[in-house]
């Protein structure tokens, strides 16, 4: 944890362009810099659970919208333990880099928790973006997966430290100069 210097979370709704952003800004970064996703320990225990391929559920394809609401409900119990349940998980990856991401930002206690245990070190970022082009790029509104905490939790959220949009405006590469301007 010592070695951290800034955690950026990455929030937005579905096919925004969290996942394109995340990985952009980290291959920016480079080695000092690493993804941690709070949803892989609970694709990881899924695809233990289920026996399902790991990378399917990782990976922007058709399985994990298949699974999608199953395993929204399951983490949902598990949580309802202990709010910082995955988070912590997630950032379970032994030493950790000076520049972490986190690219799948949900709730408001996701980001209590890391303001608790990262205090002064967080950058709040929101993704935004048109319901045209996130259909362009694949998504179709589903009941208990649109509709439900996880997706809009963050909606009402307004202590932003950054927000901008991926419309097309501006390419990827200005994106990434906005976020690494606030660190
Ligand atoms: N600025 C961009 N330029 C080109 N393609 C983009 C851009 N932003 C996102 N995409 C593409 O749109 C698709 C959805 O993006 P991505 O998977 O990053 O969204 P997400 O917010 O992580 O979605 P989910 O919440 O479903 O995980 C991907 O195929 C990605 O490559």
């Amino acid at each position: 944890m010592t070695n951290v210097k800034h955690i950026i979370l990455i929030s937005g709704k579905r096919k925004c362009g969290k996942d394109y952003i995340s990985e952009k800004l980290q291959k920016r970064l480079g080695e000092c810099s690493q993804i941690v996703r709070i949803s892989e320990p609970i694709k990881k225990e899924w695809s233990r659970k289920d026996n399902v391929g790991l990378q399917e559920l990782l990976s922007d394809g058709p399985l994990k919208e298949k699974y999608r609401k199953d395993m929204i409900k399951w983490g949902e119990e598990l949580r309802q333990k202990d709010y910082g349940f995955f988070c912590k998980l997630a950032m379970d990856t032994g030493t950790l880099r000076e520049t972490v991401i986190v690219s799948d930002i949900r709730r408001k206690s996701d980001i209590k928790y890391f303001k608790e245990c990262y205090n002064g070190k967080v950058l709040i970022v929101r993704i935004t973006c048109s319901e045209e082009t996130r259909i362009k790029r694949g998504w179709i509104f589903r009941h208990g997966v649109d509709d439900v905490e996880s997706e809009c939790d963050l909606d009402d959220y307004e202590n932003w430290d950054l927000t901008v949009e991926n419309n097309g405006h501006l390419d990827g590469d200005e994106i990434i100069n906005l976020i690494i301007s606030e660190l």
